[in-house]
């Protein structure tokens, strides 16, 4: 290998390091989730010394090395500053970036359920077994998705219905991203609920779309089917505000009669298999938003 090759080697090293390590992002991410860092700086109402932060996290002094570390990683990020100190130079003191109102608990619209269920292992591992999957043999009865060759031949729904909090998770975790593409929806596509009376939201979650597409046309009746201990769970969470033309029926699509409607909504949804707006006639290609 002559000098050349070599220094190029050397300068593309880092590269490798940074594609290798490029789940930090994603981990630290889930941590600052999972430790309610934003809450717990938003609700101190100014910047944060990190002192302040460790007790209020409850971290030990001897952790607390580590908090700064992970700071600085989440101001890289983009979900926190770090501000001047005049009063003690030394001491890091640090605020809310726009980007943290994402995680913040009491925004309706917060990612923190997609930040867990994209960190998952059930979501993570499949990508730990793709060249597993290119080389296993069973061509004949070949499993198309990597998601079931790493989960014993079981699709995403049918591990979702084995392990009920991750379905949970999953509904969830849409939530946020439903509620900002509902309300530009709604917005920008009114021509698209012209003329219905009813609509059900197949695999509707929480919610979320259909609450506000109930809110935004009050003559539509919106029902949110979805499977049982989703819905149950969430017309418990609804029932405080309920809208008299949003109801919830429980049932799984394949096995289950879908209530019949006008339009039926079906977004995110299998994959990209069913990411229509379907009505009699298909109103709306939903992946035109996302
Ligand atoms: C990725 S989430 C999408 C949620 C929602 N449509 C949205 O865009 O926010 C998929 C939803 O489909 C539901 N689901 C999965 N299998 C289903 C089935 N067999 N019958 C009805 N709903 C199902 C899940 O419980 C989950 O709430």
């Amino acid at each position: 290998m002559d000098a050349t090759s070599a220094v190029e080697l050397l300068e593309a090293q880092p590269r490798v390091w940074d594609h290798s390590l490029s789940y930090i992002k994603a981990m630290t991410l889930q941590c600052a989730v999972e430790m309610e860092i934003a809450d717990v700086i938003q609700s101190h109402g100014e910047p944060i010394a990190l002192s302040e932060l460790a007790a209020a996290l409850e971290i030990s002094a001897a952790k607390a090395p580590f908090l700064s570390r992970l700071m600085r990683m989440l101001v890289h990020m983009g979900y926190f500053t770090q501000v001047e100190q005049q009063i003690v130079p030394e001491e890091e003191l640090y605020w809310v970036a726009p980007l943290s109102q994402l995680l913040l608990k009491n925004n309706p619209f917060n990612a923190r359920s997609l930040v867990i269920c994209l960190n998952h292992p059930n979501v993570v591992d499949p990508w730990r077994h793709m060249s597993a999957w290119f080389r296993s043999s069973n061509d004949d009865n070949i499993i198309h998705d990597t998601f079931a060759f790493a989960h014993g031949g079981k699709k995403l729904y049918e591990v979702c219905s084995a392990d009920a909090g991750f379905g949970q998770l999953l509904a969830e975790s849409m939530g946020g991203d439903s509620w900002m593409f509902s309300r530009a929806m709604v917005a920008n596509c009114k021509e698209a609920f012209e003329g219905l009376s009813s609509l059900v939201d197949v695999g509707g979650s929480t919610g979320t779309t259909a609450k506000v597409i109930a809110e935004a046309f009050p003559s539509i009746h919106c029902t949110v089917f979805d499977l049982p201990n989703v819905v149950a769970a969430a017309a418990a969470a609804a029932s405080a505000e309920s809208l008299p033309n949003l109801d919830y029926v429980g049932g799984d699509m394949f096995t289950d009669d879908i209530p019949p409607a006008d339009a039926l909504l079906f977004k995110v949804l299998i994959n990209n298999l069913c990411c229509h707006f379907l009505t009699e006639r298909v109103v709306y290609n939903v992946s035109l938003f996302s």
